[in-house]
């Protein structure tokens, strides 16, 4: 996607090195970062300056990469597993993007594995980006249909941020919209909040307007009542686990407005990468374990003052305690359809196993 004309990634290789955007800063300010050392990928992916399930899954490969070009031993190999999958624990491409690596490595010779790390990390973005386009591709038709049924602009809600910055590029709940309009079909996206970290407010209401989509941003609380009032025709966001039932697994908020969805028959689709798929889990809300962040992110908020410096300011009292989950599980019920890079499915066992029957599961 382009920032100000120039097109980027969320994470790249130049001069050498593996860099990323420093997301905590955005969107007021645009730092990028080199990351050098495993224990600065750890750093990376545990706090947030990379985020969005894709994203991390790729920052691993590159993690395991650089550190199998200081020490490609097994002990190496298998320690870098360890740290890289201890970082967070909700987002399944994490741990499909270390056993990626992990197979393609471990029947190597130590002295082959940096290069073929660094070949197969580099693969594993360049697959995110196709596998995110073709999510749009096929979830233009979902909007394309909704369209044709009525006059005026296609209203989509997203919650989080599942945009490209969560990715590689494109996007996966973003792609269906970047493709509608290119496609000339008029969308206007409520742009959830997302509260605690607001990666709606920063991240998503930021690539919005970076690339002229009309949107708006709504309090996490306002979804429901747009709903009730027909202003949302479709809800689309992204998924950090699916089982191999269809529960979907997304940021915290993400099953209420599933339940407002269904309550007001508004479609509640999914944009799904299969590495998001977690086929050895099927009750979402038994096994999938929940992030649970510091509840300074909900004591606090972070934005940018009069003079523009970004700054944190507390919202309740001293020493208020606060708690703090994540993510949320939404029950494959509430699911109308989960948009992949092969088409759309039911959020059911049976349609997911014809759409990857290769899983063998
Ligand atoms: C394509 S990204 C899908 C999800 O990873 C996204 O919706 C999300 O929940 C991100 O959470 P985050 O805590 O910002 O990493």
């Amino acid at each position: 996607m382009k920032i100000n004309d120039i097109p980027y990634r969320s994470i790249w290789v130049e001069e050498g090195e593996v860099r990323i955007i420093d997301q905590r800063w955005l969107p007021h300010e645009f730092r990028i970062v080199s990351l050098a050392e495993r224990g600065e990928f750890a750093t990376a992916i545990r706090d947030m300056w990379v985020r969005g399930a894709p994203l991390i899954g790729a920052t691993a490969a590159w993690g395991v990469a650089v550190q199998m070009a200081a020490d490609p031993s097994d002990a190496s190999l298998a320690e870098t597993w360890e740290v890289l999958h201890a970082t967070r624990p909700t987002a399944i491409n994490l741990r499909w993007a270390l056993d990626e690596m992990r197979r393609v490595l471990a029947p190597l010779p130590p002295a082959e594995r940096a290069a073929a790390a660094a070949a197969r990390a580099a693969a594993i973005c360049d697959e995110d980006v196709e596998i995110n386009r073709r999510i749009g591709v096929a979830g233009l038709e979902v909007i394309r249909g909704i369209a044709a049924r009525k006059a005026g602009p296609v209203n989509i809600l997203t919650h989080c941020n599942a945009g490209w910055l969560a990715t590689v590029d494109w996007g996966t709940a973003t792609s269906p919209i970047y493709h509608a309009i290119e496609a000339g079909i008029g969308v206007h996206v409520f742009v959830d909040e997302t509260r605690p970290r607001n990666q709606g407010a920063l991240l998503t209401a930021w690539e919005m307007a970076s690339h002229g989509v009309s949107h708006e941003l709504i309090v996490d609380n306002a979804g429901g009542h747009l709903m009730q009032h027909g202003e949302v025709d479709l809800v689309i966001v992204g998924t950090d686990r699916t089982t191999a039932n269809g529960d979907v697994c997304n940021k915290i908020g993400t099953y209420l407005k599933a339940l407002a969805a269904k309550a007001n028959g508004v479609p509640f689709y999914v944009a799904l990468p299969s590495p998001t798929i977690d086929w050895t889990v099927r009750d979402g809300l038994a096994e999938i374990p929940i992030e649970e962040r510091s509840g300074a992110e909900v004591t606090h908020v972070q934005g940018k003052d009069g003079s523009g410096r970004v700054i944190s300011v507390q919202i309740s009292p001293d020493g208020t305690p606060a708690r703090n989950p994540a993510f949320d599980v939404t029950p494959a019920s509430l699911v109308t359809g989960l948009i992949t890079e092969r088409g759309v499915c039911a959020a059911e066992p049976g349609a997911m196993r014809a759409m990857f029957p290769e899983a063998g599961v």
